[in-house]
């Protein structure tokens, strides 16, 4: 298996004055967080282990102040951990010299915040260009990349204008166009779209899905919001109190969600947008006879008009053969939740 691009191991961010005491040689001394919180401190994160695939995107979730702007931080290079590893290509991302730091952060990682951060005196070329500036790269190539990068973006014919004179959602595609600018090997996305309405806000995701899909792109996304979790990630970390709580894809966090917590997150998730036809079905197969045939793979949403019509049960099918069945109260289970139903609701 190729090697993830980032990963923590063991990696924990301690704050308060006596943070360094319950630290030697890198590790913690205490795996109990009830200690730490009595000697004052915080663990903003606490012994996070996870890695991130090539290519992927990886969404971070949490209620505020679980720690997901930490663990941001830290896997950007930004914030040193207090123990544990943050690998970089396989390497201590907290090991490397100053200067390879700062290469790193030129070269191979682009970051968008929820607050545009747009140099407000430089026009909107003069800011998707500034990172090949400091790259210190030759004038009319970086306003080449960067005029691509605006057209990438959907900006072109504002070139020219001011931050102060463009709208909210404009003003983040210059962030994600700068961001991109630098052509970064991971893109990390912190609560990016949380300060736009939510009509913009489906528009971005759309955009950040396109632009993954043109640049395959490492993405590292934090957001609270699990619907949009669902649009964006291949793989969903659950965070709480410092902790993952969980980590898999949407549809394995719904179906089998390893804590109460978990299941609350995914309590309003858009059902048959995410379950698989695989997830739903009943097995042993009966053997029919079948109202019509799903594929394992197949979402709800793309067969459920199909099976409320249909008075028979669907076959499900997988490698040519009936791996299961599906019929129209599962999907009822699905739409309105079985707690819904069981509340009468
Ligand atoms: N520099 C700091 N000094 C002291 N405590 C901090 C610092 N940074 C973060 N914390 C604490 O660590 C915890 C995690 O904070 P963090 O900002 O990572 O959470 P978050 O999940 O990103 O929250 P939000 O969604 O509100 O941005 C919080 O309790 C916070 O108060």
């Amino acid at each position: 298996m190729q090697h993830p691009v980032l990963a923590c191991r063991k990696v924990s961010r301690l704050y308060g004055a006596r943070a360094s005491e319950f630290v030697t040689d890198g590790h913690l001394t205490t795996d109990n967080v009830q200690t730490l919180q009595e000697a004052g401190i915080t663990p903003a994160i606490f012994n996070v282990d996870l890695d991130i695939e090539r290519g992927k995107t990886f969404v971070i979730m949490g209620l505020s102040g679980s720690g997901k702007s930490t663990l941001l931080r830290c896997l950007a290079g930004l914030t040193p951990p207090s123990a544990g590893q943050i690998l970089f290509e396989s390497k201590n991302l907290f090991e490397f010299s100053e200067a390879d730091l700062i290469q790193i952060h030129r070269h191979q990682m682009g970051m968008v915040f929820q607050h545009f951060a747009l140099l407000p005196h430089l026009t909107v070329l003069g800011n998707v260009a500034f990172p090949l500036e400091i790259q210190g790269r030759p004038r009319a190539e970086r306003e080449e990349i960067a005029q691509r990068m605006i057209r990438l973006v959907g900006l072109e014919g504002r070139e020219h204008r001011f931050p102060a004179q463009l709208s909210g959602g404009q003003q983040q595609r210059v962030g994600i166009a700068r961001s991109l600018a630098g052509d970064p090997d991971v893109w990390f996305l912190d609560e990016p779209f949380s300060a736009l309405d939510p009509l913009i806000r489906r528009e971005m995701q759309a955009e950040v899905m396109r632009l993954q899909g043109m640049l395959k792109k490492t993405i590292v996304f934090i957001t609270h919001d699990f619907e949009e979790a669902v649009r964006v990630a291949d793989r969903i970390a659950i965070m709480k109190d410092g902790q993952v709580e969980q980590i898999g894809t949407a549809e394995e966090l719904l179906v089998s969600p390893a804590t109460d917590y978990v299941r609350a997150f995914t309590r309003d998730a858009p059902r048959a947008h995410i379950l698989t036809a695989r997830s739903i079905m009943t097995t042993p197969p009966s053997a029919g006879p079948f109202g019509g045939e799903v594929n394992a793979t197949d979402r709800v949403i793309s067969f459920a008009r199909e099976l409320d019509a249909s008075s028979l049960p669907l076959a499900v099918i997988e490698n040519n053969e009936v791996i299961g069945a599906i019929d129209r109260a599962m999907l009822l289970d699905i739409l309105i939740g079985p707690e819904a139903q069981a509340v009468g609701a």
